[in-house]
């Protein structure tokens, strides 16, 4: 240990930048939409959609600007929830996100991250649009939970009995991705110690240490994004993970990422993934077998691929406007043909 820097306690953060009744009142219809879409109350399919990683809040505003009218626009088929991502669990060492590091320049100025971080998510509730987070500190969603409508436990961290306690404190659904390695069942896992109540470390409200006590969150589900033995979003893939979900008393729906293993890191293959699943689901649906796919993921931004994290001033300067500093993402317009893809295969 070298240091410690205080920061502001998460009620102070969510006091000076408050969720307010009435967004309150939308994430708690957001959640609850897709909640019964994991359920199989409702037939939409779940999107995730937005950059990897948010490192411009502006261009992550100006993103949430051109999805919102498509989120209202294919309302009918497809729940679409912006990706907002403010930490990147890395595979050894990298730039961990906004939160950890706003100005990526090794400042770690956590205090500015978390006010920029939460400022973001009202802005983009206020465009309409749901948001969808990563889990991965376990003191941070204290900060900004609220405002989030749906989660992920990342594949690094599905395994993790620290992340499987957080999700049981967590309001909003929660997706466990699977293991690197391919391994399903440990998000399957997951998904049943976070349905269960748990008592563990943690700060309060205040930021002081604390003991928590949850009652378990029954709207957690697995996330396909395939592994190192390849991809995992094929239909028997699915059809498989939904039986061994119902051998496990969970709700047998499956959401597959169509990025990382899915399409090998590829962007552009991203597209080819989702027309894959969407043909499939419609082909079931159209044949009247049971649709086990509850959602797909997509890593998209204004521009496609991406840039290096920049290692100086100049090369904060030089950053590409809307482009991804950390996993290569779809284009602006190439994620438009795949919504439209994605809503018919919906209808
Ligand atoms: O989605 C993001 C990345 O795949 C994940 O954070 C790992 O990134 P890394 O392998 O570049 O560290
Ligand atoms: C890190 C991510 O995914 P995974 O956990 O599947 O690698 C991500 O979606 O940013």
């Amino acid at each position: 240990m070298t240091a410690f820097s205080p920061i502001p306690s998460p009620d102070a953060l969510r006091t000076e930048l408050p969720l307010t009744g009435r967004r309150a009142e939308i994430v708690a219809r957001d959640r609850d939409e897709i909640a019964a879409i994991l359920a199989g109350r409702d037939d939409r399919l779940i999107v995730v959609v937005g950059p990897c990683s948010v490192h411009d809040p502006e261009a992550a505003l100006d993103y949430a600007r051109r999805l919102a009218p498509l989120a209202a626009e294919y309302a009918d088929s497809l729940k679409i929830v912006m990706r907002v991502y403010f930490e990147k669990p890395r595979t050894t060492v990298g730039w961990k996100g906004l939160i950890n590091d706003p100005g990526m320049d090794e400042t770690y100025d956590v205090d500015r991250g978390l006010h920029v971080a939460r400022r973001l998510l009202l802005d983009v509730i206020d465009l309409g649009l749901p948001v969808g987070c990563e889990f991965l500190e376990p003191t941070s969603p204290q900060y900004i939970a609220d405002a989030v409508a749906w989660g992920a436990i990342g594949a690094r961290t599905t395994e993790s009995q620290v992340h499987r306690q957080l999700a049981s404190g967590l309001s909003m659904p929660i997706g466990f991705k699977n293991g690197t390695d391919g391994n399903v069942q440990v998000a399957i896992d997951g998904a049943q110690a976070a349905a269960a109540p748990h008592v563990f470390f943690g700060v309060d409200d205040q930021g002081r240490g604390a003991v928590v006590q949850t009652s378990g969150n029954e709207d957690c589900h697995i996330i396909l994004r395939g592994g190192t033995p390849g991809p995992n979003y094929d239909v028997d893939s699915v059809l498989s993970a939904a039986d061994a979900l119902a051998k496990a008393g969970q709700s047998p729906k499956v959401m597959v990422d169509c990025s990382h293993a899915n399409s090998g890191k590829d962007h552009e293959r991203q597209a080819v993934v989702a027309a894959d699943v969407a043909q499939a689901f419609a082909a079931r649906r159209a044949a009247g077998e049971p649709v086990r796919l509850s959602g797909v993921m997509l890593e998209s931004f204004i521009e496609p691929g991406n840039q290096p994290v920049p290692s100086d001033a100049a090369g904060r300067a030089a950053l590409v406007y809307g482009k991804s500093v950390t996993d290569k993402c779809m284009g602006w317009d190439a994620s438009v043909d795949v919504l439209a893809t994605l809503a018919q295969a919906g209808r």
